[in-house]
C-alpha cells in the first residue's frame, strides 16, 4: 500500500530533508506542499532555496505549493509531515488534527504535553499508544506524534541501553552543535566562523526534559517520566551538520568500559525501512566519533558513541548523530513508518 503524504513547511531547512527522504521512500508518495503566503501558488523549484546535498527531486520541483491550511491539502492525504517554525505548529497543527489528518511534526510546540507521544521508535514506540489518550481528551480523528529536539535524539539511544542495563541515576551532557541545527539564516557566517556561541535559546530546558520523558515508561494511560536528573549545556560551533556531545552518566550499578559497549552495540534497532540494521556504532578509536567523518553512517540514520571512559560514578562518553537526518527530517519518517506499521494510517 503507498500512502499519500504531505509537508507542511516543506520549503524550509527541514522541508527540504523531508523531500529528499521521502521522494525515494518505497512506502510514502509526496501528494502536497505548503509553505508561507511568500510561497504558495509558486513551484516548488521557484520558492524553495535549494540547498539540500543532493538534486532537487524534477517530479517534486514542478509541484505547486500551497497554503498551510486544512482546506488546501486533498482529502486522500493519509499522513503530514510537520515541519513549521513552533509558533506557526502549535496555531496550525491541531486545525489538521482536528480534520481528521494524522500528523508525524518535528517541530518542538507540545513535545512534553502529557498526551502528545514523544517518540524514537527504537527506544519508546509503546509510546504511540497515548494517541488513544488524546483521541479521548482532546476530541481528535486525527493523530500527532512529535520526534525530539535534535540534540536530544542524538543522546537519548545510548542513554537507554545504559538506563536498561545498568540504571540511571544523573546525567551531565555538553553539546558542540552544527550551524544547520539554527537553519539557514540562525547564525550568519561573521558570528561563528572562527568562533564558538555557548548559548542556544532554549535548547538546555529541552533536553533536561524531552529525554526524561522518552526514557519514561507508558502504563497505557500516561507517560512516568524517567527520575535521572539531566543536566545540559549547549554550545554552537562551526560544523555544518552533526552535533558531536560530551556526556557524564551515573549509573546505580558499577559498569566496566567493555560492559558498557557491549551494552551499546547490543541495543536493538527495529525493523522500519529508516532505522539503521545496527542503531548504535561504538568506535575503539579515543577520537571518534567526529562530524565530518561519522555523520552519514546508516544514511545519517546511525547513533555513533566511542571515547568510552569509566568516572568515579559511571561512565563518560561521546556521540554524534546527523541533526537535520537522524534529528528532525529522518526521524519524523521514522515515526511515520511507525504510525503506519501500527495501523494509524
Ligand atoms: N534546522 C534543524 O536542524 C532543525 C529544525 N527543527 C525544527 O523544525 C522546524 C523547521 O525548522 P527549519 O526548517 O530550520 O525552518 P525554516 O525557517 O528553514 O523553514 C520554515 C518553513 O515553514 C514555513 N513557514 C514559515 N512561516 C510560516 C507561516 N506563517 N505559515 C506557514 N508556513 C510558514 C516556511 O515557508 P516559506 O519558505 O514560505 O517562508 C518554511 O517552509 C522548526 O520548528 C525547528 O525548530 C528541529 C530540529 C532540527
Ligand atoms: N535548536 C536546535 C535545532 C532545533 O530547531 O531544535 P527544535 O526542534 O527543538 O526546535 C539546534 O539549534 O541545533
Amino acid at each position: 500500500m503507498t500512502v499519500r503524504v504531505g509537508v507542511l513547511g516543506a520549503t524550509g531547512a527541514v522541508g527540504q530533508r523531508l523531500i529528499q527522504q521521502i521522494d525515494p521512500h518505497p512506502d510514502f508518495e509526496l501528494a502536497a506542499l505548503t509553505a508561507s503566503s511568500a510561497s504558495t501558488g509558486k513551484s516548488y523549484r521557484e520558492a524553495a532555496k535549494w540547498r539540500v546535498d543532493s538534486p532537487i527531486p524534477e517530479d517534486v520541483a514542478d509541484m505547486t505549493v500551497v497554503a498551510t491550511d486544512p482546506d488546501e491539502v486533498p482529502d486522500d492525504v493519509d499522513l503530514l509531515f510537520s515541519s513549521l517554525p513552533s509558533s506557526v505548529g502549535e496555531a496550525v497543527e491541531p486545525e489538521f488534527i482536528e480534520a481528521g489528518y494524522v500528523m508525524s511534526s518535528n517541530s518542538s510546540n507540545f513535545r512534553t504535553d502529557e498526551d502528545i507521544p514523544l517518540t524514537i521508535p527504537e527506544v519508546n514506540a509503546d509510546h504511540l499508544g497515548l494517541i488513544e489518550v488524546q483521541r479521548d481528551e482532546r476530541g481528535w480523528d486525527g493523530a500527532l506524534v512529535k520526534n525530539p529536539n535534535c540534540s536530544t535524539i542524538t543522546m537519548v539511544p545510548p542513554l537507554a541501553a545504559l538506563d536498561e542495563a545498568f540504571g540511571l541515576t544523573d546525567v551531565r551532557v555538553s553539546t558542540l552543535q552544527a550551524v544547520s541545527g539554527a537553519g539557514y539564516s540562525g547564525v550568519t557566517s561573521m558570528e561563528i566562523i572562527d568562533n564558538a556561541i555557548p548559548h542556544i535559546g532554549g535548547e538546555e530546558k529541552k533536553m533536561e526534559t524531552e529525554s526524561r520523558k522518552l526514557l519514561g515508561e507508558f502504563d497505557g494511560a500516561e507517560v512516568q517520566w524517567n527520575d535521572a536528573e539531566v543536566a545540559a549545556s549547549c554550545n554552537r560551533i562551526p560544523t555544518l551538520d552533526g552535533h558531536l556531545e560530551n556526556v557524564w552518566a551515573d549509573t546505580a550499578e558499577d559498569v566496566t568500559v567493555e560492559e558498557a559497549a557491549e551494552a551499546l552495540r547490543e541495543y536493538p534497532s527495529i525493523d522500519l525501512p529508516s532505522s539503521p540494521d545496527q542503531l548504535i556504532k561504538v568506535f575503539e578509536e579515543p577520537d571518534r566519533p567526529q562530524p565530518r567523518l561519522d555523520r552519514n553512517q546508516s544514511d545519517g540514520m546511525g547513533i555513533a558513541v566511542g571515547g568510552i571512559q569509566e568516572t568515579e560514578n559511571g561512565l563518560q562518553f561521546n556521540c554524534l548523530a546527523h541533526n537535520t537526518i537522524r534529528g528532525a527530517a529522518g526521524a519524523s519518517v521514522l515515526n511515520g513508518e511507525l504510525l503506519l506499521e501500527e495501523g494509524y494510517l
